[in-house]
């Protein structure tokens, strides 16, 4: 598929990413002279970032094209995404320029027009949509997909899809509001900040431990409304409220109140701000942040929780065909960043999971997956592993492991693997497992169905030497 990103900023440059990352190739429209500059700025964090969320490799990069004329980025492409600055007439001229171009639906990444606003004297109102992302786009699932009247269904349905294709959650917005659900919540608390900034009651450092010690690593994982049942005790939400219902008209919050952005404020608040994080450069927080993001967003994967399962759901999509040759490429992918240590490099206790995920990929192929193993409660143990450390690897390159089955017959399982680095095959460790059958009823080890068997002595035939 190619798409075609008209406003290549932070936002548009983060679309590029999300497509180019998934396989699709994508065309630039920004007549500004830096944007491909800027564009492979933001390019080379998300290549950095966003392969480390998953345990299996991603589909090769797709195409990226710059184009000086708005007509040639959308030629054939199968989805427009608007990403120009925030403002209505402009959205208008882009939008009526890119209809008459292209019939392709157009998503707008706008933050607060509707997408009744947007398609006023379009020619064709009924192919667009708002799909409202959030920064970066490359890593937080999160895309609010608003339709109008007047929308085609099957276009909401399909944007839908192919949101789910780039590893994306789209949250199909009821009603058409001004900033959608989330910068209404966004706004809210910005506003109660930039009062207590104002009236100097705290510093934008002190609100920013505020959120991030507390209350922000709740959001993360639980939302509003969840968190506040729980706050309820026992009595559940409906004592939460009646507890904490009434200061809402107390005066705990200035939220029909904007502060004037004066001088004064805006002087103040890039002060406080620069004293804050004034010692490291954008490109540097913008890698801080991917770097935590990735950290949370696996933990929240191997949970299967909240965004971590949109990630589980996507890197199942993105799992490879079993291979048929004689060794088994049991795994294709990046060492992620919380796997390395004080060293720089990838910690020792990383290659047993390596070799564990490699044999758990091998136990897939044999119809022993986990899933079938809740079914039939029968499975494997490791009853002895080893490592050998060939050589060092660092957060975010790209590692193959093959594995052959050395040993099977009976209750035995002896798998060999071989890590390599995959830019240049450098042999990066070798492992070896023994593994016997185990029936969960009884916790004892017990012959394999006769079906696992058969495919173990397939595997021991094309992985003999
Ligand atoms: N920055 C953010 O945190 C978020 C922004 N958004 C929305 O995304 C949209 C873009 O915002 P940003 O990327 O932050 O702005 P930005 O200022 O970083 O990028 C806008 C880009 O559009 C280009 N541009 C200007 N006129 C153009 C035209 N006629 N045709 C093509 N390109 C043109 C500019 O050269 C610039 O590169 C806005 O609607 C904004 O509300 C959505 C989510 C988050
Ligand atoms: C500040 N903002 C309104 C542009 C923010 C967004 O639209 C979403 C985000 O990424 O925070």
């Amino acid at each position: 598929m190619k798409a075609a990103i008209i406003g290549g900023g932070v936002i548009g440059g983060g679309w590029a990413a999300r497509f180019l990352l998934n396989g699709h190739d994508v065309a630039v429209y920004d007549p500004a002279p830096d944007a491909a500059r800027r564009i492979e700025a933001v390019l080379a964090g998300a290549r950095r970032a966003f392969p480390m969320l998953y345990d299996v490799a991603l589909p090769p990069e797709g195409r990226l094209s710059f184009h000086d004329r708005l007509e040639d980025a959308v030629q054939g492409a199968a989805w427009v995404q608007e990403s120009v600055p925030e403002q209505l007439d402009l959205k208008h001229r882009v939008i009526a320029q890119v209809q008459e171009a292209s019939a392709a639906p157009l998503g707008s990444s706008t933050s607060g027009f509707t997408p009744s606003e947007l398609s006023q004297s379009a020619a064709d109102p009924a192919r667009i949509v708002v799909t409202h992302p959030f920064n970066p786009v490359y890593l937080l699932p999160l895309v609010e997909l608003v339709g109008h009247p007047g929308t085609d269904a099957a276009l909401l349905d399909g944007a839908e899809t192919m949101l789910r294709g780039l590893g994306m959650y789209p949250l199909r917005i009821r009603a058409e509001i001004p900033a959608h659900i989330a910068d209404r919540l966004l706004e809210a608390v910005w506003r109660e900040a930039l009062w207590l900034v104002r009236d100097g009651q705290a510093t934008t450092a002190e609100i920013d431990e505020a959120i991030r010690m507390g209350f922000g690593l709740r959001w993360a994982q639980m939302g509003l409304f969840e968190t506040y049942r729980i706050a309820g005790g026992e009595a559940g939400m409906a004592h939460f409220i009646a507890q904490f219902g009434p200061a809402l008209a107390w005066p705990w919050t200035r939220l029909t109140d904007v502060p004037e952005l004066t001088d004064d404020l805006i002087a103040t608040i890039a002060g406080q701000s620069d004293a804050q994080s004034g010692q490291l450069s954008i490109r540097e927080l913008e890698r801080v942040r991917d770097d935590n993001l990735v950290g949370i967003l696996r933990g929240l994967k191997a949970r299967g929780q909240a965004a971590g399962a949109v990630i589980g759901a996507h890197e199942a999509a993105l799992a490879p065909p079993l291979p048929s040759g004689p060794v088994m490429r049991s795994q294709d992918r990046i060492v992620p960043i919380d796997w390395t240590d004080y060293n720089g490099h990838m910690n020792e206790g990383r290659y047993g999971q390596v070799f564990s995920d490699a044999s758990e990929w091998v136990l897939a192929a044999i119809g022993t997956p986990p899933a079938a193993v809740a079914e039939t409660g029968l499975t494997w143990f490791t009853v002895s592993s080893s490592v050998e450390y060939r050589h060092e690897t660092m957060a975010g390159e790209r590692f193959v492991v093959d594995t052959r089955v050395v040993e099977g017959g009976g209750k035995k399982l002896r798998l060999a693997h071989e890590m390599r680095r995959a830019e240049d095959g450098t042999l990066l460790a070798e492992g070896q497992q023994l593994l016997l059958h185990v029936d969960l009823s009884t916790r004892r080890s017990s012959p394999p169905p006769a079906e696992v068997a058969a495919a173990i002595e397939a595997l021991c035939q094309i992985g003999a030497p």
